[in-house]
């Protein structure tokens, strides 16, 4: 692809569709397939790629992703940089797959991979979750039998209290081995969340991702914490994670809430010199998603980067998920 001749970049994009294993209904909505944002930058001599997934309970969907990407082109095909796109751009998954392409291209210009010129050590494989999307308990603790079981286990729960009870129980029962956490994206409140935790400390689970909404960070103000409490849908983007401290223990990162590698990396960072831990998540995504925060999860204590065992099809080279972890092949992304 020929890069314009002002010293600019050609910017890409597409979209590219994957199917699921089975539908997933979110809000009443069913959905058969997850539509991904493809960002390929080229100076015509190198080129970096990268794939966004968007944020859908912001409205962040493929329509919103190719609407942003499109406002900044002008400026990218002028010669906008990756530190210029920051302020070009909001968080979201547009920014995300820019992010990422801008890095990839940084690394062939170079002949260094991202993770050296983001200052990190050599990739490994690292231990990811692999999610049990809310469902009857029995399917639920059938559902943890089946998977890889040296893989640590994220339970989806809805906020109905006796179901989740339930379900946790059911899960614990079936796999008294296995390292749990629980992601209540937002559906509890500060009248039923005290019925919930007797049950997760019974079951020794080990993290709650979200009880609460966002915007009600502050009812968590001087809440006992038994066990570890990780915001996700409180901690979009670096502005969010200060007041983070003292009402949450963790952050999960996603490259498509943050807008990418470059922030990503940064709330990392910066949520470790405030004491809290670091978690690295996903919003779905084929394996050119889980690549960049692949390097996330270098940093980080947790990593729940499954997107793509929810698809029935990945790109090739792919992610591999053995023995509860996951491994990343720099032939996928961010190689020099
Ligand atoms: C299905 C996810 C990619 C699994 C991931 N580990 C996870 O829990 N992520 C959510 C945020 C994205 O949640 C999604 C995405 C999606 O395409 C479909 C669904 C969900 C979800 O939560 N329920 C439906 C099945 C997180 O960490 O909150
Ligand atoms: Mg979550």
């Amino acid at each position: 692809m020929a890069a314009p001749s002002n010293g600019g970049l050609a910017l890409s994009l597409a979209v590219e569709r994957f199917p699921y294993h089975r539908p997933f209904r979110i809000s009443g909505h069913v959905f058969t397939e997850t539509a991904l944002l493809v960002a390929e930058l080229s100076d015509g001599a190198h080129r970096g790629r990268g794939e966004g997934a968007g944020v859908y309970y912001l409205g962040d969907d493929i329509g919103h992703m190719l609407d942003e990407a499109e406002r900044v082109r002008p400026a990218i095909e002028a010669g906008a940089t990756r530190a210029e796109l920051q302020r070009l751009l909001p968080p979201g998954g547009a920014r995300n797959a820019i992010d990422c392409a801008f890095w990839e291209l940084e690394a062939q210009r170079a002949g260094r991979p991202v993770w050296q010129l983001a200052g990190l050590e050599a990739p490994r494989p690292l231990p990811s979750t692999l999610t049990l999307g809310a469902d009857a308990p029995a399917a639920m603790a059938e559902a943890a039998l089946a998977i890889d079981r040296a893989a640590p286990i994220k339970v989806k729960l809805t906020g109905d209290v006796d179901e989740d009870l339930a379900r946790i129980a059911a899960i614990r029962a079936a796999r008294p081995d296995a390292w749990i956490g629980v992601d209540a994206n937002q559906s509890y409140n500060l009248q039923t969340l005290p019925r919930l935790m007797p049950g997760l400390l019974g079951a020794k689970v080990a993290q709650l991702e979200q009880p609460l909404a966002r915007g009600r960070e502050a009812d968590l103000d001087g809440l006992e914490r038994p066990l570890p409490f990780v915001a996700d849908e409180s901690a979009l983007s670096l502005g969010d994670t200060e007041a983070l401290v003292g009402r949450f223990d963790a952050v999960n990162i996603k490259l498509d809430k943050c807008g990418g590698l470059t922030e990503g990396l940064a709330i990392a960072r910066q949520a470790r010199a405030l004491g809290l831990d670091v978690m690295v998540g996903n919003m779905m995504g084929s394996s050119l998603s889980m690549a960049p925060s692949y390097l996330v999860g270098q940093l980080c204590d947790i990593v729940d980067l499954d997107g793509p065992t929810f698809l029935a099809r990945d790109r090739h080279p792919g992610v591999v998920y053995e023995n509860g972890m996951i491994h990343c092949p720099q032939a996928i992304w961010g190689a020099a």
